[in-house]
């Protein structure tokens, strides 16, 4: 009957559509992961990861079969929480950021199929099963995880371990047919790019990152910005790579990057809230009666996100400007949002002599 035809319509529409996005996560620069997850009955990652390993021809150059990794990669997303920001869209943007920068020229012909392999299956798993708290928090509750690692990078150990525990679920070894050299290379590198993602190793990837771009201006002769032949290298790029995927919200089209600010904000709001239950002094910024949105996004892309990323697009040009713009014109419009939000706290206070100060400046931000 009508409404039935209607219905299966409507399906075949999702998903041509879905099939769409998917296809268009090969080479575009922000998908909006969050329609991807809509459409795919909130199952991006696997969807995204299946199509992205295929399209490596991963899964062939390791004789990986498809149903292996289609269950391993479905019990790694089952065990991501559904927090408002860490959750299985995040890993999926995560991916999907790490695939896109991989392709960039300057990274042509420098890693192997292997350094691949690990650096996409190190971002899909990054947080897994995160609990929605920081480690500051986790050690400060004396929670069992703190205990477990000593304190020391508690999430992203237990974001690895979980990953390779979970190889030996049923029929979810997607390593078996690694030989052991391999094998041993690839969890060398998993390992020490989630390891890597713990944001107290920030400054570190600055550093590192602005050697390698001096010594390669230095050496000019080097026509190829990176030497293939240095390990050591790749592995800290393949660090960074990740670690600036991480940090890729204020990079994406402005209404997905909202919606990352508000998901990520709520979740540190509920940490907030549950640190004020336990009687903890709140952290900072994570308290929902006094935090300022657009204030703690100007710091986070003064003092973090800018900071990593212009050194990253030194190393990558020409490839990276594109998304720089895309961070620069972000950073103009929160600017903007925060003269608006100042002026209406202003309109809260009384005798505030600035209120009416109407110096013209403002509109140069706009
Ligand atoms: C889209 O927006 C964000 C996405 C991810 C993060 C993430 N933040 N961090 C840390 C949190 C503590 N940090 C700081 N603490 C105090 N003062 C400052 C001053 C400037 S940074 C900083 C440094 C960044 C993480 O570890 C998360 C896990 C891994 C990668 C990145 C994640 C932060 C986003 O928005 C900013 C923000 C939001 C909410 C509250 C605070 C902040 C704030 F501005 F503070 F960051
Ligand atoms: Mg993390
Ligand atoms: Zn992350």
């Amino acid at each position: 009957n009508d409404v039935e035809r209607l219905r299966l319509t409507r399906k075949l529409n999702m998903n041509i559509f879905l099939a769409q996005l998917i296809e268009s996560t090969n080479d575009t620069w922000g998908v909006d992961l969050f329609e991807v997850d809509a459409l795919s009955n909130h199952r991006p990652l696997t969807h995204v990861a299946l199509h992205l390993f295929k399209q490596r021809n991963i899964l062939k150059q390791f004789q990986i079969r498809e149903l292996t990794f289609f269950k391993f990669i479905s019990a790694i997303e089952a065990k991501y929480r559904n927090n408002p920001y860490h959750n299985n869209i995040h890993a999926t943007d995560v991916l999907q950021a790490s695939h896109h920068m991989l392709n960039f020229s300057v990274f042509k012909n420098v890693f192997t199929e292997l350094e691949v392999f690990a650096a996409l299956f190190a971002a899909a798993v990054h947080d897994v099963d995160h609990p929605g708290v920081t480690n500051q928090y986790l050690i400060n509750t004396n929670s069992d995880l703190a205990i477990l690692y000593n304190d020391e990078s508690v999430l992203e150990n237990h974001h690895v371990t979980l990953a390779f525990q979970t190889l030996s679920t049923e029929g979810c070894d997607v390593l078996s047919t690694l030989n052991r050299k391999q094998h041993q290379m690839f969890r060398k590198m998993v390992i020490s790019v989630v390891l890597a993602t713990d944001m107290s190793k920030h400054i570190q990837h600055i550093g590192h990152l602005k050697t390698m771009v001096e010594i390669r201006r230095l050496s000019s002769s080097a026509s190829s910005i990176i030497d293939p032949e240095n390990a050591e290298d790749k592995l800290q790029i393949l660090q960074s790579l990740v670690h600036c995927s991480d940090l890729s919200n204020p990079l994406k089209p402005l209404n997905l990057y909202l919606q990352w600010t508000d998901r990520i904000m709520e979740e540190f709001f509920r940490q907030g809230d549950l640190e004020k239950s336990l009687n903890l002094e709140v952290s900072p910024l994570c308290d929902r009666e006094n935090s300022n949105i657009c204030k703690s996004q100007m710091g986070f892309i003064d003092y973090v996100v800018h900071p990593l990323w212009e050194i990253w697009s030194r190393l990558t040009q020409p490839d990276c400007q594109p998304i720089m713009d895309i961070l620069e014109s972000n950073r103009v419009w929160i600017a903007s949002q925060v003269l608006t939000e100042d002026d209406k706290h202003d309109g809260d206070d009384d005798g505030d002599d600035d209120k009416d100060d109407d110096d013209g400046d403002d509109d140069v931000i706009r």
